[in-house]
């Protein structure tokens, strides 16, 4: 166990970034989170729940909640960010501004699955404009198969602490790593980050295909097919190929594209069986982070000039509204290739 004392801020209080900081404060660091709702903060201080996001889960009365952001961020070692990548931006300028006026110079985390909408940068492009310039290669991406209902019921799981920087990657990994939760470090950044926001598009077919009632055989051709289409557009991005076969690539596709609890499968699944995109969205109540990246990553092939069918038809059924058999139908009867 971990005990050297951290002031570790943590942004964003879903699933994801509360589980986080739960993590951190029991490995012995000391832990503020921010939420921009007064009820979770109020919540999450009184009841130590947080029940909209991870239902029937007390957390470690030590773990502060607070909607003052300056307040969260006062005397921070680390930042973590866990806010939906499409808030990324904004809640890293605001972040930024306290920094600075504080003079705070952190160690800048983030476990977010995304691409930006209209410029297609990756979270920790966002973050470096946003905040950390001078300390680009600083910033660690935490990824892998992992998700929030597992962790908090203490299930093994395995993750990678990504940076081009190894020293801060091996910091970040020995802030988080206990006798559940293992972090692995990586120095591919871009290849972390691009199989991390890519896999939740084929976890969305995943869950379709599963909501139509296919089988195992077209659900793994599928993930098979998805890790190739991603690892093309991936390279083709400065990503280095080994990393798609590692914890944040395949495993992180694995568990996304077969868990109950992934959002992007029962999203998937759902509109498989025919609800309509807006209710999914609706009914979720938390993000899909899946169908924004869809749009990103179909722009970004078209750019690249590289081939990504799946991809390409999960883009016509949730923008174009392509029928689903008919998609499945296309991808089918495109020509013979070699693998
Ligand atoms: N939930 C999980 O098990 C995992 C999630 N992730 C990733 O972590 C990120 C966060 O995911 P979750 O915690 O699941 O999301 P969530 O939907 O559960 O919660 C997001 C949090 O961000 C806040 N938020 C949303 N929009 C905001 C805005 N504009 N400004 C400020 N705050 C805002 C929400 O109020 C909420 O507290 C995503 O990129 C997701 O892919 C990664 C691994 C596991
Ligand atoms: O990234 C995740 C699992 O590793 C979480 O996936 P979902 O957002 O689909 O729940």
């Amino acid at each position: 166990m971990v005990l050297v004392c951290k002031k570790v801020a943590v942004i964003g209080a879903g699933s994801w970034g509360s589980i986080l900081a739960n993590i951190l404060v029991m490995n012995g660091n000391k832990v503020c989170i921010w939420s921009r709702r007064k009820k979770q903060v109020d919540e999450l201080n009184n009841q130590h729940t947080n029940h909209h996001y991870l239902s029937d889960f007390t957390y470690d009365r030590r773990l502060i909640a607070s909607e003052d952001m300056a307040k969260v961020l006062e005397d921070a070692s680390t930042v973590l960010f866990a806010v939906p990548t499409k808030a990324m931006r904004s809640v890293a300028a605001d972040v930024a501004t306290i920094l600075k006026e504080k003079k705070l110079k952190p160690v800048i985390v983030h476990a977010s699955k995304g691409l930006e909408l209209r410029t297609h940068k990756r979270i920790s492009e966002i973050i470096s404009e946003e905040i950390a310039a001078e300390n680009r290669k600083g910033i660690v991406a935490l990824s892998g198969p992992s998700h929030a209902e597992e962790v908090a019921k203490k299930d093994i799981t395995l993750v990678t602490a990504a940076s081009e920087d190894l020293t801060s990657a091996k910091n970040v990994q020995k802030l988080f790593m206990n006798n559940y939760f293992r972090v692995y470090t990586n120095t591919d950044i871009i290849g972390v980050e691009l199989g991390a926001a890519f896999k939740n598009i084929i976890a969305l077919g995943a869950g379709a295909l599963h909501g139509l009632g296919y089988g195992d055989d077209a659900k793994a051709a599928l993930m098979t097919r998805g890790l190739a289409e991603i690892a093309r557009l991936g390279i083709a991005l400065g990503a280095d190929p080994l990393t798609f076969i590692g914890l944040s690539g395949v495993g992180d596709l694995i568990v996304t594209c077969t868990s109950i609890h992934s959002r992007n499968w029962r999203a998937g699944n759902q509109l498989g069986q025919g609800e309509a995109l807006q209710d999914v969205i609706t009914n979720m109540g938390m993000v899909i982070e899946g169908l924004s990246t869809t749009k990103a990553a179909y722009e970004l092939a078209a750019q690249e000039k590289i081939e990504m069918p799946i991809t390409t038809a999960i883009y016509q059924v949730l923008y174009e509204n392509k029928d689903i058999r008919q998609a499945i139908s296309d991808l089918m009867q495109r020509e013979g290739r070699s693998e």
